[in-house]
């Protein structure tokens, strides 16, 4: 099967002060990958990610999204429907109706007015409601999101992208507040909708297990570099016992 390339690091470098938290960093990721961020607090993950959406410009190298340089889509609306991401904080708005949250999602294409009065669309709205259903959330459609517990706003979050629909997901610790229980709910929510929407995933994660249960491809950083990647049946334990090793900590004593 041919693989189309979605995403292109080409020597991407990022400092900050004195402190390079990226060295020059080139990657291809391809369609429909699902790819794990690991590696030690501070390797560089999430400057990674911040990079490919905008929110940190490196000092050097450039992302090709969807075969055109970053830095050249004009416009936000063009850019969201190509980049989509989930944050720690899931950036919802908890005043705010469930529903009306998830309809943010449409909130490039529209504009924040239309998104906000969305609900007087009865199509728009049957796109939300399919979408809260596809995260088990239809009963809490009308409640205030601050009410719901972490493990469901991560479940809005994802119903927003839903209708968001962008060919490349970004997602930073994505589960990282939620109990093991929940975390894992989460991340086979996420990881079928990605799967079903043939869309592209990429997430930081602290945990291993997690990246190798629900990520086809692993990318370890440590020190601001690549350390491996690789399918993820290719990672050994040895390899991430190397990757996580404390400096001066190599067993000899
Ligand atoms: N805004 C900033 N100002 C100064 N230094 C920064 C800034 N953002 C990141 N850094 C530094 O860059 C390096 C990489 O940080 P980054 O947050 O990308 O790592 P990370 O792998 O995501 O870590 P963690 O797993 O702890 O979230 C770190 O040394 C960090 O201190």
């Amino acid at each position: 099967m041919e693989r189309t390339t979605i995403l292109e690091a080409n020597t991407i470098t990022k400092t900050f002060g004195k402190k390079t938290a990226l060295s020059s960093l080139s990657f291809f990721i391809h369609k429909g990958e699902k790819v794990a961020l690991i590696g030690p607090s501070g390797a560089g993950k999430t400057t990674l990610l911040n990079t490919i959406a905008g929110i940190v410009e490196p000092d050097s190298g450039e992302w090709i999204v969807a075969g055109k340089r970053r830095t050249d889509y004009k416009s936000g609306k063009a850019f969201a429907k190509k980049v989509g991401v989930i944050r720690q904080q899931f950036d919802l708005v908890g005043q705010l109706a469930v529903i009306h949250n998830v309809l943010a999602g449409r909130l490039a294409e529209w504009g924040l007015v239309k998104s906000l009065f969305s609900l007087l669309f009865p199509r728009d709205k049957e796109m939300a409601v399919a979408a809260l259903k596809r995260v088990g959330l239809e009963d809490k459609m009308v409640e205030e999101t601050s009410t719901l517990s972490g493990g469901e706003q991560q479940r809005v979050a994802l119903a927003r992208l839903l209708v968001q629909k962008p060919e490349i997901v970004l997602a930073d610790e994505p589960v990282a507040s939620l109990d093991p229980a929940r975390a894992e709910d989460v991340l086979a929510i996420f990881s079928s909708i990605v799967t079903e929407e043939n869309q592209t995933l990429i997430a930081s994660l602290h945990s291993v297990e997690y990246a190798r249960k629900y990520f086809t491809r692993i990318i370890a950083l440590k020190d601001s570099k690549v350390f491996f990647d690789l399918p993820t049946d290719q990672v050994t334990d040895q390899l991430l016992d190397d990757l996580y090793k404390l400096e001066g900590s190599d067993g000899h004593g």
